[in-house]
Formats: structure tokens, sequence, C-alpha cells
């Protein structure tokens, strides 16, 4: 298969997959199958929130989160650092490379990105913005690689910056073009009785948010999910990396889990 004829997908893994045994496994499986077959490449952006409250806890720190986004202060950052682009960017790498992949692990400098402060308060929260020239997605994906992005951010100041994945993989998405999908760890949003919701446009998003039925990180990837909806001009599925046959079926157009709408 010509790899320019392509198309590519961006795949936010959170990172409970982690905790759950055989989970990425199987995911990546999926996704070395999907790219071997058929006109499809991956780039795997993840996360790995949880590892860095248990990493934080056992190092005796407090950590706070606001609308979803953790307060970092700077003398956590060895920490939290350390567990994204360390144990969760090398841990996700070997389930890739035992699942037939050949991930090339990067933080989202490697990937193009430069990092700055999304808000003083945060700390060393960050967003990213692609910087021209400096990306290596397009020639990994081309020498067959497949790209494991971790959320961690360096600015051009040299600091380093935590950045939510979600939004890491939704500004990764929009700046190759990419299809976007978020896998996490429940099926689909919840309504306020716990039933799945099929779709969700701003106005219900909005309320649902109010509501407090939809809260911490869901309420970061709702936000991002339509943020990149409306960019990508298409709707933004959000499902779940617990049953891998939901990313095949995804990926050939079925509707599963939430989609977000423009
Ligand atoms: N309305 C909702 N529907 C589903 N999950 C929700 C909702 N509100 C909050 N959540 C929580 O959001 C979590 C997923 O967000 P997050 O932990 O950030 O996932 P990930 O690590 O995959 O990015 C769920 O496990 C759930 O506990
Ligand atoms: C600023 C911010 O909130 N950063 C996140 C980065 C990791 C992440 O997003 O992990 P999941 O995808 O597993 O939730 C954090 O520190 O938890």
């Amino acid at each position: 298969m010509n790899e320019l004829a392509k198309k590519t997908w961006v795949i936010k893994v959170g990172g409970a997959v982690l905790n759950t045994e055989q989970a990425a496994l199987s995911l990546f499986q999926v996704l070395c199958e999907l790219s071997q077959e058929q006109d499809k490449q991956f780039v795997v952006v993840h996360g790995g929130g949880a590892l860095v409250d248990r990493w934080l806890e056992d190092a005796g720190f407090a950590t706070a989160k606001h609308q979803g986004l953790r307060i970092s202060p700077k003398e956590q950052l060895p920490y939290i650092v350390g567990a994204l682009a360390g144990c969760a960017n090398k841990q996700l790498m070997s389930q890739a490379i035992v699942a037939g992949l050949q991930p090339v692990g990067t933080c989202l400098y490697e990937a193009g990105f430069l990092a700055k402060q999304k808000l003083k308060a945060l700390g060393q929260v960050g967003t990213c913005v692609a910087k021209e020239g400096l990306g290596l997605l397009d020639s990994l994906l081309a020498l067959g690689r497949t790209p494991l992005v971790s959320s961690v951010g360096i600015g051009q100041d040299g600091g380093l910056y935590n950045i939510n994945a979600d939004e890491a993989a939704a500004e990764i998405a929009q700046t190759i073009g990419a299809e976007l999908v978020f896998m996490t760890d429940v099926e689909a949003v919840l309504d306020a009785q716990k039933q799945p919701l099929h779709s969700l446009n701003a106005e219900q998003i909005n309320e649902l948010i109010q509501q407090k039925v939809i809260v911490g990180g869901m309420e970061v990837k709702v936000k991002t999910s339509l943020h990149a909806a409306q960019h990508l001009r298409r709707g933004v599925y959000i499902s779940s990396w617990q049953k891998p046959e939901n990313l095949i079926a995804l990926l050939q157009g079925e509707h599963v889990g939430t989609q977000i709408l423009p």
C-alpha cells in the first residue's frame, strides 16, 4: 500500500488503559491489523492521568484539578513528566511492539508542537501549537512507523509543560488533517440516568456540563471534541478501549459510542 494514499487517524488512548491487563495490547493488535490490511495509518496520543495521580501521591504531593485540568506546580513536573513521557509512554511502546507495530515514542516537541503556559493559575499546564518544519510525524508514518505521542510539551524557552492529552490529540489531528477518535474507559458519554448518549451537540454539552452530569476528565473531553469537530467539520467519536472491536467498527464508518457533532 502506498503510504501517501493512506488516511491518517489520530487515536487518543486514556492512561487508564494501562491498569487493565491486555487492553493496550488488544487495541494495538487492532491498529496493526488495520494498518496492514487497509488504507489507514495511525498516530497514537496517550494520557496517563491515573499514573500521575499515583506517582504524586507516592511522592507526598497533593494534586488538584480545575475543570478537569491538573494544576501543575513546577516542583511536581519531574513526577508528571516521568510518569507521562517516561513510564506510560514506554509501557505502551512495549505493548505496541508485542502487537507487531514499530512504534516511536515521542513527546509533543518531536511531533512538531511547541508548548506554552495556558493560564498562570494552573502552573505548568500548557497548550501546544504546531511549528512549521519541526514535526516528524509525516516522516515516521512514511517509514511505516507508528508515532506514540505523550502529552508532555516543551516550550521554545525550554520549559516543560503538562498538557491534557485530549487537547494534545485534537491539536495534532487538526494540524495534520486527520480523523480523530477518543478511546476512554467508558463506552459513551452518559446522561443523568447513566444511559449512553448517541450524539451530542454544543447546546446539549453546555447543558449537561451546567447540570454537572458531565464532569472532570469527561468535561475536557467533550469540550475538546466539540472544538475539534467544529474545526474538522465532521463528527468526533468518544468510545471505549475496553472493546477494541469498537475501533474497527468506528473506522468502518459505523456509529459506536457518542458522536460529538459540530
Ligand atoms: N457524563 C459522563 N459520562 C461518562 N463518563 C463521565 C461523565 N462525567 C464524568 N465522567 C468520567 O469521565 C471519565 C473519563 O474521563 P478521563 O478519566 O479523563 O478519561 P481518559 O483518561 O480516557 O481521558 C470516566 O471514567 C467517568 O468517570
Ligand atoms: C493538564 C492535565 O490535566 N494533564 C493531564 C495529562 C494526562 C492525561 O490527560 O491523561 P488521561 O488522558 O489519562 O486523562 C494530567 O496531568 O492528568
